[in-house]
C-alpha cells in the first residue's frame, strides 16, 4: 500500500447494519477520515439512500452494491457483515490494493487462512473484539491463567442481543484461545461447547462455553477460574458499540502506510 495522508478515505462494509450505522457515524465525526463509500447488498432495502439517512444526516454518500466502484475511491474497507462477505470483500480488496479493518466473526478455519494469505498483499487488522477494555481483559486472561494453571476450572459465559447469529462469540473464542495458550495448550484439545443429559464429570483441564441470547444486551463476557474454596470472575460488559468503531478507526490509523501484513488489536494497541 503506497503512503496515504489524512483525511483517511475509508468505505463502510455493512452499512446499514448495526455496527455499520455506528461505524459511519464515527467515520463523520473524525477529523482525519472521510466516508469515501458505504456498501450493503445488491437487494438491500438501503440502497440509494444517503449513508447517514438513519441519523437523519446527509452525509453526501449514497449507500450502493457496486464494491469495484467502492474500493476504487477508498484506500481501506472497514468490514462488519457475515464471513462469506468478508471474504468476498477481501479478494476485491486484493485486487484493488486496499488495505483492510476486519470486525466480522464466525469464519472457519479455510477463511482464517485466505484471510492469512491476502494479508501477504493488503495490510490487514482482524479481531473479534476492537474496544480497548476487551483486550485488556485479554491481557488480564493471560495472566491469570499463568497464575492458575494447576487446580482451577475455566468457564467462558457471554452474553449478547438476540439477533446475533454466531455462538459463542468471536470474543469468547479468542478469551479460550488466550488462556489455553497461557497455559501452553490449544484451545481444539480442551474446548467444551456443550453440556446435555448424563455428561459425566467435569474433564480435567476443559475450558467450557456457555452462551446467552436476549434483549438488546451489547455484550457481556465473564470468564471464571474455579478452584477448591474461591473463584476468580473476570468480566467485561459493553455498554455501547461506539467502543467498537472507535477501535475500528484506530485500526485504520495504525494501517496506514503499512504494505501489508496480518495483525489485532494486541499490534494496534501496543499490548503485544
Ligand atoms: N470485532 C468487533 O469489535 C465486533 C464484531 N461484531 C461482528 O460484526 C458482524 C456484524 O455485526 P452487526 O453489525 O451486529 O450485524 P448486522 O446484521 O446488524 O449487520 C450486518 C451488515 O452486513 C450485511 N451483510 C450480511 N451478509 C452480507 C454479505 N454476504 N455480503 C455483504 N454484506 C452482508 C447486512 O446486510 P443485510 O441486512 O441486507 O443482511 C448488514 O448490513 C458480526 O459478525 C459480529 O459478530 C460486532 C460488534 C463488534
Ligand atoms: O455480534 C455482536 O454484537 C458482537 N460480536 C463480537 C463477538 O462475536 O465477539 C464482539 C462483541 O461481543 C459484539
Amino acid at each position: 500500500m503506497s503512503a496515504v495522508t489524512p483525511p483517511y478515505p475509508i468505505a463502510i462494509a455493512g452499512a446499514s447494519g448495526r455496527m455499520g450505522r455506528m461505524l459511519i457515524e464515527a467515520v463523520l465525526a473524525a477529523d482525519d477520515c472521510r466516508l469515501s463509500a458505504a456498501l450493503d447488498r445488491a437487494d438491500s432495502p438501503a440502497l440509494g439512500q444517503d449513508a447517514a439517512a438513519f441519523a437523519g444526516r446527509t452525509s453526501g454518500v449514497t449507500i450502493g452494491a457496486d464494491l469495484d466502484a467502492a474500493l476504487a475511491r477508498s484506500r481501506f474497507l472497514i468490514d462488519f457483515t457475515r464471513p462469506q462477505g468478508t471474504m468476498a470483500h477481501l479478494e476485491a480488496c486484493v485486487r484493488h490494493g486496499v488495505a483492510m479493518v476486519i470486525g466480522t466473526t464466525g469464519f472457519d478455519e479455510a477463511q482464517k487462512t485466505a484471510i492469512a494469505r491476502a494479508a501477504e498483499r493488503i495490510p490487514v487488522v482482524l479481531a473479534p473484539n476492537m474496544s480497548v477494555g476487551v483486550n485488556v481483559t485479554l491481557k488480564l486472561l493471560e495472566l491469570a491463567a499463568q497464575a492458575l494453571r494447576d487446580g482451577y476450572d475455566v468457564e467462558i459465559v457471554e452474553a449478547h442481543h438476540r439477533h446475533k447469529v454466531d455462538a459463542p462469540s468471536g470474543t469468547a473464542l479468542k478469551m479460550g484461545e488466550v488462556i489455553a495458550a497461557a497455559q501452553g495448550r490449544r484451545l481444539q484439545d480442551c474446548a467444551v461447547y456443550e453440556r446435555v443429559g448424563h455428561t459425566g464429570e467435569r474433564p480435567a483441564g476443559a475450558i467450557g462455553f456457555a452462551t446467552v441470547r436476549g434483549g438488546d444486551v451489547v455484550g457481556d463476557h465473564t470468564v471464571m477460574f474455579l478452584g477448591s474454596g474461591e473463584r476468580i470472575e473476570i468480566t467485561h460488559k459493553s455498554s455501547s458499540r461506539a467502543t467498537y468503531a472507535q477501535g475500528s478507526l484506530r485500526a485504520v490509523r495504525f494501517l496506514a502506510g503499512r504494505a501489508s501484513g496480518l495483525y489485532d488489536m494486541f499490534d494496534v494497541l501496543g499490548l503485544r
